[in-house]
C-alpha cells in the first residue's frame, strides 16, 4: 500500500474533484492494477514472524479499504482523517479526549441526537455541558472557563440554520491555550466549508449525510491537523472499536466522488426551492442560509464556497397543516436524515429533535409548524410543483389521521408520464 513519501504516490492535486476521485487511489498500488480500489474483507493480517507485521495488524487498528477512504477525506478536508462507524461514534471518540470536571460549551441549537448525547449521556459521566449561543462570539467568550476544554460549534446548524462564524469563535477559542474547537461539518461537507481553515482544531462530519450522499451508509469521520491530536484519537479509534466496515468504506468513497457535483445541484435546487417557499402564501418563514435575508448571510458568504439543500421553514397554521403538508407530499418522502440524492422532508418537533427538551426547543423555535427540507437532485420544476400541492392541501385538508394517505400511496395515484428531459442547463455557446 502506498502512503505519503511513497515513490509513485501521487502528487497533491489542484482541485478538490481531482483530490476526490484519485487521492489516495493511484492503481499501481494493487497487484490488479484495477481502477476502482478493492474492498478488503479481511479482519486479519499475516506476520512475517510474531509482532512483525507488514502494514495491517488486524481490521479495528487499520484496514486498507478504511485506510483509501480516510486519505481521500484527508485530502478534501486539508488534514489527517479518521473513519466511525456512525458521527455519533465520532463525537464519542472527540469526547473520550476529555477528563472528569472538564466542562464543554455546545451551540444551543445542534442535532437532536448530540444535544441527547451530552444532555444525557456525557453529563452523567461527568463532562458539564453548557449550550451557549456562539453566533455571537462574546457570549462564547463569557462562558469559558478554566475547565471548559472543548467547543462545540455545528454550522449551519440542524434543524433552525443559524450559522456560526468559524474563525471569529476559532479567535476566541484560541485565547484560551488548551480547549479545542470542534466544527460539526455535517450540513456542509468540505465541498462548501474547510473548518480547519478557518481556525478549527477538528472537524467532524456524519459522512451519513452529504460525504456518502446516497443515504445508504451510516458513518462518521474526524479530521485534524496536528499530529498529536491525530495520534491521540488514532489510538482511541481501535481501543474504543466504532469503526466502519470495509464494505462502507468503499460505499463512501465511491460517493465522495460526486461530491462535488451532488453540492452544486443541491444548492441550485435548494435556492430555488428556498426562493418559492419565501413567496408563498402559506409560508410563514423560510430559514435558508443562502437567502439575502438569512440573519447571517453575510457570514455564509465570507466562509462557505455554497450552501447545501437543507433548509426549514414554518408554515402558516397550526401543527394539523405541518402534518397535512407533511403527509401530502410526493415527491419529497417523509423521513429522517439529509444530504442524500433524493428529496427528504420531516417534523423536527416530533422526529429528529423530538429528544430535545420541550422548553428548550421552543426557546430554539422548533415548533409545532416548523418544517425541515433536505433538497435532493430531481428536476427543480417537480420538486416546487409538489411543494405547492402540498402546501394547498394543508389548508384545504388539515390533517386528521382518518384522512391519511401516505406519498406511496400518492405515487400509485398518479398518472404516468414519461420523461425525457435529459436537458443541460448551461450549454457552451
Ligand atoms: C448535524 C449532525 N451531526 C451528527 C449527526 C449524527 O450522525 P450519525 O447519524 O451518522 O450518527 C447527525 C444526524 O444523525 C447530524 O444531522
Ligand atoms: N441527523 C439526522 C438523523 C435522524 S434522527 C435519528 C433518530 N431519530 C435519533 O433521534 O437519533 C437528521 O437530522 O435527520
Amino acid at each position: 500500500m502506498a502512503g505519503k513519501g511513497t515513490p509513485g504516490f501521487l502528487p497533491p492535486f489542484k482541485h478538490f474533484a481531482t483530490s476526490a476521485i484519485h487521492s489516495g487511489q493511484e492503481p499501481e498500488q494493487w497487484r490488479s492494477g484495477a481502477v476502482v480500489p478493492p474492498i478488503s474483507v479481511s479482519t486479519t493480517f499475516k506476520q512475517r514472524a510474531p509482532g512483525e507485521h507488514t502494514h495491517y495488524v488486524y481490521t479495528r487498528f487499520g484496514n486498507p479499504s478504511r485506510h483509501i477512504l480516510e486519505e481521500v477525506v484527508g485530502t478534501l478536508d486539508g488534514a489527517q482523517s479518521l473513519a466511525y462507524s456512525s458521527g455519533l461514534a465520532a463525537l464519542l471518540n472527540i469526547c473520550h479526549l476529555l477528563k472528569t470536571g472538564d466542562t464543554v460549551i455546545c451551540m444551543d441549537d445542534v442535532y437532536g441526537g448530540t444535544n441527547r448525547y451530552f444532555q444525557k449521556v456525557a453529563s452523567e459521566n461527568n463532562l458539564k455541558v453548557v449550550f451557549v449561543d456562539c453566533t455571537k462570539p462574546k457570549c462564547l467568550e463569557a462562558a469559558i472557563t478554566p475547565k471548559t476544554k472543548l467547543v462545540w460549534l455545528e454550522t449551519p446548524t440542524n434543524p433552525t440554520l443559524k450559522v456560526i462564524d468559524i474563525q471569529a469563535c476559532a479567535d476566541v477559542v484560541h485565547r484560551h491555550p488548551g480547549v479545542l474547537l470542534a466544527v460539526d461539518n455535517s450540513l456542509m461537507s468540505p465541498y462548501f466549508q474547510r473548518p480547519l481553515s478557518l481556525g478549527a482544531d477538528i472537524c467532524m462530519s456524519s459522512a451519513t449525510k452529504y460525504m456518502n450522499g446516497h443515504s445508504d451508509v451510516l458513518m462518521g469521520v474526524i479530521s485534524v491537523n496536528d499530529e498529536d491530536l491525530y495520534n491521540q484519537l488514532k489510538f482511541l479509534q481501535s481501543a474504543l472499536g466504532a469503526v466502519p466496515s470495509p464494505f462502507d468504506c468503499y460505499m463512501c468513497n465511491r460517493g465522495l466522488k460526486t461530491l462535488h457535483i451532488r453540492m452544486k445541484l443541491h444548492f441550485h435546487n435548494g435556492l430555488a426551492v428556498a426562493k418559492f417557499l419565501k413567496s408563498h402564501r402559506r409560508v410563514e418563514k423560510v430559514i435558508y442560509p443562502g437567502l439575502h435575508c438569512h440573519p447571517q448571510y453575510e457570514v455564509t458568504k465570507k466562509q462557505n464556497s455554497g450552501v447545501s439543500g437543507v433548509m426549514s421553514f414554518y408554515i402558516k397554521g397550526n401543527i394539523k397543516n405541518a402534518l397535512a403538508f407533511l403527509n401530502n407530499l410526493k415527491v419529497f418522502a417523509l423521513a429522517e436524515s439529509l444530504g442524500g440524492y433524493e428529496s427528504l422532508a420531516e417534523h423536527p418537533a416530533t422526529m429528529t429533535h423530538k429528544s430535545v427538551p420541550e422548553d428548550v426547543r421552543e426557546d430554539l423555535g422548533i415548533t409545532e409548524t416548523l418544517i425541515r427540507l433536505s433538497v435532493g437532485l430531481e428536476d427543480e420544476e417537480d420538486l416546487l410543483a409538489d411543494l405547492d400541492q402540498a402546501l394547498e392541501a394543508a389548508v384545504t385538508h388539515p390533517f386528521s389521521p382518518l384522512h391519511h394517505r401516505s406519498s406511496s400511496d400518492m405515487r400509485r395515484g398518479q398518472p404516468s408520464q414519461h420523461i425525457n428531459d435529459c436537458e443541460v442547463r448551461n450549454w457552451d455557446s
